[in-house]
Parts: C-alpha cells; structure tokens; sequence
C-alpha cells in the first residue's frame, strides 16, 4: 500500500531564493529536497533530527514544471550555470482562474542533467495523479526585476514566450502498457504513469547532506539508457572547470555540487555545445532555444511550430546564389526553417524569404555580449594585442573572454609610454556588480565600459573605438546546399604554393570571396569517392577547421576550393617568424590550444585527419591557426603516401600501431598531435632532426620519444609527453587535452 506521504524523491538541490528582485550568491542555498505525492518539501538539512523545514509546495498548486535557463549575460545579476529548472504554482483557487503566469515560481539547480530530468519527471508524474494541470505559456528565464531574461518583456505578468510541453499523458497515449515513453521538452523520456518504478525513490538518510549522487537509480529503459548516454556525452563535452564562486551550503559548510558553476554568465558556452551534435546528421538546430538543456535535441521546438524564433545578424552576408537572403548587420530575422545545420530559411522585416548561414546569425533571446562591437568572445590574450596593434589607436579596445572561465577580460590598446596592450580582469564585488576599478562599480558590463568611456578611471586611458570589424567567419559551402562550383565563377589568382597534389592558387568565386583552389594533379587520388565525401566534409564547420567550400568535378583536373588562409601553412609560418616567436610562448602555446579545438570537433564527429602536422595546418589573420586537409589522405591512390612502407609517408607523425598495422584512429591522430605542438615549440624544426625513417621506426617502437624543445615550459612538455603513450588508450582524448592546455595557459599567462 502506498501512503499519501511516502516519499516518491528526495535529495539535495540548490534553491533560488524566491521574491528576491536580484540574484546574487548569497540568494542560492543548498537545500533537502522531499517529495511525496501531497508536497514537496525542503529542509536546511537531511538528517531527520536536526532539519528544519523551510518551506513547502502543494502538488495541487503546481501548474508547470520545465527546464530553465538562469544566465544572462546582460548581467543585471549573477547567472547560473548547472542543470537548472523552475516549478510554478499558485493558490490552488488562483490556480483554478488560469493565470497567465503562475503566481509564483521556484527555481532549482540539479547537479546533472539527469538529475534534472528525474526531478521534473517525478514531480510532473505526481502531480498528474493529484490534479489537473491547465495547458500553460512560460518563460524559460527568469524575471530580473526588470525585464525577462528570455524574451525582454518588461511586464512581470506577461504572457509567457513558450509553451510547456504536454506532460500530461493524453487519453490515447495506452499508458497501461507501458512501452513508448513520450518525449518530453527535455528530449527525455517521461515515465509512463502506470510504470511505478520509472520514479526514483530515495530512502537512503545517511546524514551525507555533502554527497549528491547518493540517489538509488532504479532499472533504466533502453530509452532511459540512451537518454542517459547522451546525457553523460553531453557533460563530458561541457567543460565543467572548477568554479569561480563556490557557494556556502545552509550549516555554512562550503561543499559545492561538483558540476555547478555560479559565474557570471557565458551563454555562448551554449552554442558551443550546439555544435557537438553531429552535423552528419543534419538536424536540431533547435537546440540553442531558452528552456532546452544546451546540446540535446529539443523536440518541443519542433512540435509548437507557432513559437517564433527571432534571430539577430552578427555579420553581414551577401546573397549571391537564388533562394539566399542577404544580412545586414544587427537586423532582425523570423527563422522560418532550421532543419538544416548550417543554412536556415529565414524572413526578414520587409517579407523576404531565403537561405541564410545559420553561423552568421544568433537568437535574439540568447545575443548577450553579442550583440556589442567590441565583444569578441573566444579571442586569446595574444590574438587581442594583435588586433589592437595592428590598428595602432590611443583607446583601442575589445572585451573577450577571460582564459578563467566565466570572466572576462578588456584589452586596451595605449601608446602612453610607448605603444602597448594592457588586460584588465572585470572584476564581480559581492553584490554581483562589475568593475575594473574597486570605485566604480555597475550593473552590468555594457554600462561599465560606458562609464570607462567617459572616465578612465584607474585605467591607462579612455575606452574609445573597437578595432573594426570582427572577421567575418566562412559559411559551410558557398550557398544553401551548394558544394558544386561552377569553374567559370571562379577567378584564379596568384600561385600560393604547391604540394604533392599539384598546384594551389588563390581565387575568388563570383568576385567577391576569397578562396584556395587545389589543382589535384590528375591520377593522384581517386577522384569519385573524394567528391562524394566531399558533400560530407562542407558540412563540418568550426572556427579552426580549414572550411571546404565545394569542389568543381566535372572539369578535369578537379578542383578543391576552400578557405583562403593568407599567411599559408603553419610550417612556414614558424619557420620565417621563428625570431619573434621563440620566445613568445602564450602565443606558441594559443596556436597548440586553436589546433586541440579543431581536433577535438573532428573527435567528437568521429573524424580521423591522418595526416596531422605543421605543414597541413594554416594561418590567418591575428594569429588564427586552422587544420586543413582532414580526411584526404584517405583518396590519396600513391601508395608510396598510403603505406606505411612507402618514402612519402608520414612516419615521424605515427604512432607504433600505425606503423605496425596501419591503424588509425583519433587517438592516432593525437600522437600526431604531440609532434606538432614539438614543431609549433621549436619554430618548425624537423622532428628526429637527420634521423632515417627506418631509425625513426626502431626508436618510437623502443618508446624513445623527442626531447623537450629548449623554450618549452616543462608543464607543455607534460602535454606532448601524454600524445605519446605507447598504446592508443594511453592517450588522452583531444576534448581532455584542450582542457589541460587551457589549464596550463591559465597558470602560465594570464
Ligand atoms: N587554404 C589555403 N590558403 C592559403 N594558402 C594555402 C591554402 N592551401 C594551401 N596553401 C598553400 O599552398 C601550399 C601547398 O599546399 P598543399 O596542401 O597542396 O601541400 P602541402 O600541404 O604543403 O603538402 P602535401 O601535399 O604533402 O600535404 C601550402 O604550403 C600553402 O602555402
Ligand atoms: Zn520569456
């Protein structure tokens, strides 16, 4: 029999203080949560002796339980990064008239996404055997005393911007038998009402109030188990770095849920994760929505097709092909169809409708820091003072990305004594404000770099331009669906050099876009199955991945076209700056950590390079460092290239089992990895220096390895030393290794 109070859930979760206007750490409390199938209630402890309880919610209240999203990067108060949700409820007779918005609502941050899912299904389950929910609106954000964090209403009542998702379980949804389980908003399975033990029950009072993984998971469905393994990808692939503020729990004890960070917020970290599903796949673009969990599908954005989604130019882009829309910069755009990754169909302010690159272009909800000129995120220490000096003016300035996560940092370009870039922290005081100096203090970061404006306050001078434009990025093939490109559109320039595929030429398609043409010397590789993988290969995109724009089959020699890079491969690149660059190791070390990057996008799409090193890596402007040729090698027909035998292949990149067996693999590739971070090292130098590929061979199967590079700091060398465990397992994976870089950097520099 069970009894109205037994508890279906507990455990301990953060708790936003509710009523309070501004967010700030001390307003997050770590709290005991219990659920039964009349309240949930929470307590400041576990242990049934001491707690108190603090406060309660009665099921029959509840209107609407659905994820959230808690930061925002306007900033007028702290953001929360974690698996966070909200619960709204009402009076049950308030509940009854329908309110817009539930009379109240409660926030809480689970420590995992699964966690999170477990939470709302269980209380959604609850609560449908207990009352009638009505259908309502919510907003995903939170109201920041102002404005929602969502969608920018400034009506505390407004209608809420997005529907819930039906959690209710429709009359023909045949819940006795239990078998589909119905997606929910979360793209996580909902328990069937009859399956009882799809509800985690947690008996276990051990006073371990510290230990939030103590949770009893009962036998998962197949579904539950995917859902699980996405979830635990999808963690994998959030860089979870240890957090700027930790926060006291309520007995002032200061253990933190080990996943949750309270920084000031960094929703491009969202869109980050957006990325990590496979492009292959070609669908949910829809994830980046407020209210879905970053990275996993969101259905519901699919099924409520009357939700618009408004999106804001962060470049201009030029329709050059039928059925694209030109952008212009800052305008505002209807998404009519994002079932594409990387172009979406879109309606602009007078009607137009047409293709548009999905990466040119950011959800308004979302824009954040975005949306001001002189943010430009991701932009290493290094590559800003490039870009300040490059434009040489008293007062040049950018905001980026501070290699401490979750903060931020101003560069500001001086010429007062002499010409030099400065890096300011912009530092948070208790109450959640923003500074630089300890005096002026403001809500958030926009208003703080126009009090700097106009004061310098503390700083070496006024804040007065940004630099220029920010560079605009490539588009995945040159057109919607396009990786066919006419020859006669594209006029061939300059030689810029040659490889063992023939010659490479500057070009520009259509006039305007600058591109690289490789002439593949005919017989060279087999050419059908290169143009087949070729559709494939448009559609991976990242900002350190070389982007192939389309190849022109029909004419022979077949063309590859591709990115123009215009300071040519990274070999060279080292070995012509080698006198500026020995000694700058930031900058050494940034070009290791933008090549781990776009490594670690083909890892996570299960793509081999095979053929990693200096030479098939290039350089753009302010120091941008792209992987190029991933993948070719495999079209390569000389086998004197392809066999490991052979005199062009390449040995001193290869690890035993290639050598052995020709197997490759991404952790193949992160061997190759660890000589080219020895050749970014030692400006270009070549690898076992005179050795004969034979000595070469014996030496890495003895587990010789290449001495540590004169101006190499010894934790950088640790790096390199981890590409070359003997066995593929004994490597990190790129996504690890990105991390550590970034660790490293974070001590070394900044
Ligand atoms: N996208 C590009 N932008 C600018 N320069 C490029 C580009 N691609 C190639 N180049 C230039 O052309 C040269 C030849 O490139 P290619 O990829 O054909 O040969 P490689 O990589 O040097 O040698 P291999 O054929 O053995 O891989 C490069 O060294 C580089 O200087
Ligand atoms: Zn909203």
């Amino acid at each position: 029999m069970e009894h109205l109070y037994d508890i279906v859930k507990s455990g301990a979760m953060v708790k936003r203080a509710q009523n309070k206007k501004r967010f700030t750490i001390v307003n997050f409390k770590l709290r005991w949560f219990e659920l039964t199938k009349k309240n949930l209630c929470y307590f400041n402890e576990e242990s049934i002796e001491r707690r108190r309880e603090r406060g309660r919610i009665p099921v029959q209240g509840v209107c609407l339980v659905e994820t959230a999203v808690l930061n925002d990067e306007n900033s007028e108060t702290i953001s929360v990064h974690g698996y966070a949700f909200q619960i709204g409820y009402s009076e049950l007779d308030e509940k009854l008239l329908s309110r817009v918005v539930p009379q109240y609502t409660l926030y809480l941050i689970a420590n995992d996404p699964k966690e999170r899912s477990d939470w709302i299904n269980a209380i959604r389950q609850v609560c449908e055997t207990t009352s009638t929910p009505k259908s309502y609106r919510f907003h995903p954000g939170f109201w920041t005393g102002k404005k929602w964090s969502c969608c920018r209403h400034l009506g505390r009542a407004t209608f809420g911007c997005e529907p819930t998702s039906h959690w209710i379980s429709e009359p023909n949804n045949n819940p006795s038998t239990g078998s589909s389980p119905t997606q929910n908003s979360l793209g996580s399975v909902s328990p069937n009402s009859s399956s009882s033990n799809s509800t985690t029950t947690n008996h276990q009072h051990s006073n371990n109030f510290r230990n939030l993984n103590n949770s009893t998971p009962t036998s998962p469905s197949s579904h539950q188990l995917q859902q699980q393994q996405q979830q635990q990808q999808l963690q994998q692939q959030q860089q979870l770095t240890p957090s700027v503020s930790t926060f006291k729990t309520a007995n002032n004890s200061s253990s933190s849920p080990s996943n949750l960070i309270l920084t000031e917020s960094n929703i491009l970290n969202q869109t980050v994760a957006v990325d990590t599903t496979t492009p292959l796949a070609n669908s949910n673009n829809t994830i980046n929505m407020p209210g879905g969990m970053p990275g996993t599908p969101n259905s519901k954005a699919k099924d409520n097709s009357h939700f618009v989604k408004i999106v804001v130019a962060l470049y201009p882009f030029k329709a050059i092909e039928g059925g694209d829309l030109s952008l212009e910069k800052n305008a505002e755009y209807e998404v009519i169809d994002d079932s594409q990754e990387h172009w979406w169909k879109v309606k602009d302010q007078h009607g137009n409708v047409g293709y548009i690159p999905s990466n040119y272009v950011k959800q308004k909800a979302l824009l954040g820091l975005d949306r001001y000129e002189w943010y430009v995120g991701d932009m290493s220490r290094q590559r800003a003072e490039s870009l300040l000096k490059q434009g040489d003016k008293e007062g040049c300035f950018v905001v980026r990305k501070s290699s401490t996560k979750g903060l931020y940092t101003l560069s500001l370009h001086t010429k007062v004594p002499q010409s030099h870039v400065k890096h300011y922290h912009i530092k948070q005081n208790p109450r959640g404000e923003y500074y630089l100096s300890e005096k002026h203090c403001c809500e958030n970061i926009p208003d703080l770099i126009n009090y700097h404006r106009h004061n310098s306050g503390g700083l070496a001078c006024r804040l007065k331009s940004s630099p220029c434009d920010r560079p605009v990025p490539p588009t995945a093939g040159l057109s919607h669906d396009k990786w066919e490109i006419h020859p006669m559109e594209l006029m061939l320039l300059e030689e810029l050099g040659s490889g063992q595929f023939g010659v490479v030429r500057r070009g520009k398609w259509r006039g305007s876009i600058d591109t690289a043409v490789k002439m593949m010397k005919e017989g060279t590789m087999s050419e059908d199955d290169f143009i087949e993988e070729a559709k494939v290969m448009t559609k991976l995109q990242h900002p350190n991945l070389v982007q192939l724009y389309g190849v022109c089959s029909k004419h022979r020699p077949i063309y590859i076209v591709t990115e123009y890079m215009k300071h040519g491969s990274l070999l060279n690149y080292l070995r012509r700056h080698e006198n500026s660059l020995i000694g700058n190791m930031g900058l050494l070390l940034d070009m290791c950590i933008q090549v781990s990057k776009g490594m670690a996008y083909l890892e996570r799409h299960n793509y081999i390079h095979r053929d990693l090193a200096a030479r098939n890596c290039l350089v753009g402007s302010e120091n941008v460092v792209k992987v190029a040729d991933f993948g070719l090698a495999r079209y390569v027909l000389d086998d004197q290239y392809t066999s490991s035998g052979g005199t062009k292949f390449p040995i001193k990149w290869a690890p035993p089992e290639v050598l052995n067996y020709t197997r490759f693999s991404s952790k193949s590739d992160v061997w190759a990895y660890g000589v080219l971070m020895w050749e970014i090292f030692t400006c270009g130098k070549m690898p076992y220096g005179r050795l004969k590929n034979t000595e070469v061979v014996e030496r890495v199967q003895r587990g010789i390895i290449l001495e540590k590079p004169k101006s190499c700091a010894k934790e950088i060398y640790d790096v390199m030393k981890n590409c070359w465990g003997h066995g593929p397992e004994d490597r990190p994976s790129f996504k690890v290794l990105k991390d550590q870089l970034a660790l490293v950097a974070q001590t070394l520099t900044d």
